[in-house]
């Protein structure tokens, strides 16, 4: 697909300082400073990140992420494949150390944090034995704490009831992740981090796990979540951060997040469409054709449609509002440095 912004005539998507009631957008360039949300409250600050970078040789896999959670969120990071996401929470979970800048969890270095039990995390691999059950899993990691959560509750809240006498090694992808869920649980941490959480879970599943996740937040813990599937950060998500190439380019609830896409996208049928003039457009920011469907994103649909009607022979049309996905495109894609003269 092709998708092809202008702003004032240069062409550079989902950026360029733009300012939404108290958000800030980044420019996304290699010059851009990360934006910084909106103070959240006055929670404790549960992690700060402060100027980190990560590189490995010459990949800068990290390049500047300054980022303060509090105590309560439940925050989903999110970012193309390869934009430091993992990276990042692996510097979190002290599993390594920034090149330049600090994490602090709950003001210690986070493999304090660690040892106290005040962070757990559920990893996309990993971490199971598959020859015990699913409850020896359990209580063996609950043996590992000197003070844990009582087994059956903690099997409980991850809905894993059912499966409890089953071998690891029998369990599916999604059953696995729920386990993961549960080995977190078991120290009662302050902080839970969930890396792709939901890989393999169907979707009853899915709605299941984030159920007790939003009920264990409203205890106060502390939630961090990577993930692909935007639609649960859509939902679940108090707050989003957006990374991409190692920075953060939005900071924000969805309702922001997703307003960085703002606009609308029209759609119409209109075989063998000619759309130069269509460019020319007040307000139009992208045009995609599919076959004979004709995609346009435009800030002024009005303008779009009065124009798609009266002065072409395009029919069937639609106004769609855009959404999560569109902010996601346009804010990580990576033509978005180019100008217009570069394609
Ligand atoms: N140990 C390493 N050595 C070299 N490069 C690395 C290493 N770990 C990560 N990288 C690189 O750093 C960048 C960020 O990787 P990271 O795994 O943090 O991305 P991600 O956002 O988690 O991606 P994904 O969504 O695909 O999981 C990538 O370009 C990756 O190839």
């Amino acid at each position: 697909m092709s998708w092809v912004g202008r702003d004032d005539g240069q062409r550079v998507v989902g950026s360029a300082g733009r300012t939404l009631d108290g958000m800030n957008t980044a420019e996304i360039d290699s010059s851009s400073t990360p934006q910084r949300a909106a103070s959240t409250g006055s929670a404790p600050v549960a992690l700060e990140l402060t100027g980190v970078t990560k590189t490995f040789g010459r990949v800068e896999a990290v390049r500047g992420i300054d980022l303060t959670i509090r105590q309560g969120e439940i925050v989903a990071f999110l970012g193309p494949n390869g934009a430091g996401k993992t990276t990042t929470i692996d510097m979190v979970l002290g599993l390594s150390e920034p090149t330049s800048g600090t994490a602090r969890v709950f003001g210690l270095e986070p493999h304090h944090a660690i040892r106290r039990g005040l962070v757990s995390a559920v990893m996309q691999t990993g971490g199971l034995v598959k020859d015990l059950t699913v409850r020896e899993t359990v209580e063996l990691t609950a043996s590992l704490f000197p003070t844990a959560r009582a087994v059956p509750e903690v099997i409980r809240t991850a809905g894993i009831e059912e499966i409890a006498d089953r071998m690891v090694g029998k369990c599916s992808g999604g059953e696995q992740q729920r386990l993961r869920f549960a080995m977190a649980l078991v120290s009662d941490p302050e902080l839970l981090i969930l890396d792709e959480p939901t890989t393999g879970m169907d979707v009853n599943t899915r709605r299941a796990f984030w159920a007790s996740i939003r009920a264990d937040a409203e205890q106060g813990r502390t939630v961090i979540f990577a993930t692909h599937y935007l639609e649960e950060a859509d939902a679940y998500a108090d707050r989003i951060v957006l990374v991409r190439r190692g920075q953060i380019v939005a900071d924000g609830s969805a309702a922001e997040v997703r307003a960085l896409g703002a606009g609308r996208t029209v759609r119409v049928t209109w075989p063998n469409a000619e759309v130069e003039q269509l460019r020319t457009v007040d307000g139009v920011e992208g045009i995609d054709v599919r076959g004979e469907q004709v995609l346009v994103h435009a800030k002024d649909s009005d303008a779009v449609a009065r124009y798609l009607l009266t002065r072409t022979p395009a029919y069937d049309l639609e106004i769609e509002a855009r959404g999560l996905e569109d902010a996601f495109v346009a804010l990580t894609s990576d033509d978005d440095l180019m100008t217009e003269s570069e394609k």
